[in-house]
């Protein structure tokens, strides 16, 4: 009965190349993501994507769409992780270090998958395909889900 932790990734896909971070520092620390965060209070989760990917990443991406939500359970943790995925394709500035993300960009064929959440490899095929996605995975530790599921949502 505790609310769901509301929280924004944000991914730039331009062609055939993909805009990630490699997380310098607290959640997921060590692995290539897209740029996210915390929605706070009184902010859209819309403003929260574009808030976290100008801080993370430097860059603004106004056409960025929601594409999809995936809610993330722990096993041991009572607030469900409510993390609304956005893609983009334009961006304005240079993408550039900061304290919590060192940006670089991957060819979608060379995405490094063994470097990042295990969910991932489920997921990203249908954002790059330009698909909308509902997802669930339940999580026992860092590395491992236990059950999954996900379906892509009709377009029309
Ligand atoms: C638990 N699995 C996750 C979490 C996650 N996020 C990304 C956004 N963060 C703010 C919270 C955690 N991203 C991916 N790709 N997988």
């Amino acid at each position: 009965s505790v609310p769901n932790k509301l929280l924004t990734l944000v991914l730039i896909h331009q062609n055939t190349r993909l805009l990630l971070g490699m997380k310098k520092r607290g959640f997921g620390v060590g692995r290539w993501n897209g740029f996210g965060g915390k929605v706070q209070p009184g902010e859209t989760i819309l403003e929260g994507a574009e808030r976290e990917l100008l801080e993370e990443s430097c860059v603004r991406a106004p056409d960025m769409k929601h594409i999809g939500r995936i809610d993330f359970e722990f096993v041991g943790e009572p607030q469900i992780m409510e993390v609304h995925v956005f893609k983009a394709t334009e961006f304005e500035g240079e993408p550039a270090e900061t304290e919590e993300m060192r940006p670089q960009w991957f060819d979608v064929d060379s995405i490094p998958f063994n470097t990042m959440w295990p969910d991932d490899v489920l997921w990203f095929p249908l954002m790059l395909k330009g698909s909308k996605f509902k997802g669930y995975f339940k999580f026992e530790g860092m590395d491992k889900y236990l059950e999954y599921n996900l379906e892509e949502l009709d377009q029309s």
